[in-house]
């Protein structure tokens, strides 16, 4: 199987062209083992670029464990880059994910991807949980340089509430007014990643100015930054909210499957 490996702000990818359809069957156990770093090619997670009648293409995630995923938003940013270089060019894109629609613009090497709409978000006395295509958990803590976010994290997520269905668990810390330091324990990696988009939208939403309005956010995630724009609604929904980033290419290749 001819493989490409994508990394948007170091959460990395092995992403597979299946637009003919050779690749429909891959068992958890195969995609597992491609995502392992020491017996495959590695990655936080495994794409397939599928035809979809109406959009550009349709993205189908898995998690590192072989899992098919929710949405991921490095992974999205970073399957428009591959629609691009596999000769995919488009001044707007739209395609398909399993949380729906969503359009996409690559400028200057920064890939913007639309994410879903937000409509609730739960306030816990210290935390918030919101779903921004995957469910995430957000924490601010002190000192996050320094903290065990796989401890930490993996306690959370396999907590009684979270164990059955899991979630993403992100410890946050202000920098300044716009701009927030985040780390990510990401559920089906079961491990810290370096970056997670979803994640930073997440965090980006939960500590949204009371008044509504348009808004950005800087995100300072272990493989870089990221910005989060926007719309907070009358309602307290959130729409128009794009993910921001780098995405490139890191290398190709072939692996018996
Ligand atoms: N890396 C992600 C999130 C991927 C999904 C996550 N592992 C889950 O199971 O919810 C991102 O960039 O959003």
């Amino acid at each position: 199987m001819h493989f490409y490996k994508y990394q948007g702000t170091g959460n990395d990818f092995v992403i597979v062209d299946n637009r003919e359809g050779k690749y429909h069957e891959l068992s958890q156990e195969t995609i597992h083992k491609i995502c392992d770093r020491r017996f495959g090619v590695g990655g936080d997670g495994f794409m397939l670029l599928n035809n979809k009648e109406g959009y550009d293409f349709e993205m189908v995630y898995y998690n590192a464990d072989g899992r098919l995923g929710t949405m991921c938003g490095n992974g999205g940013r970073c399957i428009v880059k591959f629609a691009y270089d596999m000769g995919i060019r488009r001044s707007e894109y739209k395609f398909w994910a399993v949380d729906g629609e969503h359009i996409a613009t690559i400028q200057k090497g920064i890939v913007s991807l639309k994410m879903s709409n937000v409509s609730t978000i739960q306030q816990f006395e210290d935390h918030v949980i919101l779903n921004t295509g995957s469910p995430h958990y957000v924490k601010q803590v002190t000192n996050l340089k320094e903290m065990n976010v796989f401890e930490e994290g993996r306690k959370i997520r396999y907590s009684d509430t979270f164990k059955k269905e899991g979630i993403n668990v992100n410890f946050v810390e202000p920098i300044n007014n716009h701009s927030w330091r985040v780390r990510t324990y990401e559920r089906g990696v079961e491990d810290e990643t370096y970056a997670c988009g979803t994640g930073a939208a997440a965090v980006a939403l939960a500590f949204s100015k009371e008044e509504p309005g348009k808004n950005s956010i800087d995100l300072e995630v272990l493989g870089g930054k990221l910005r989060v724009n926007y719309t907070k609604n009358e309602d307290g929904t959130f729409s128009d909210i794009w993910l921001k980033g780098p995405a490139e290419k890191v290398f190709e290749g072939t692996i018996d499957i």
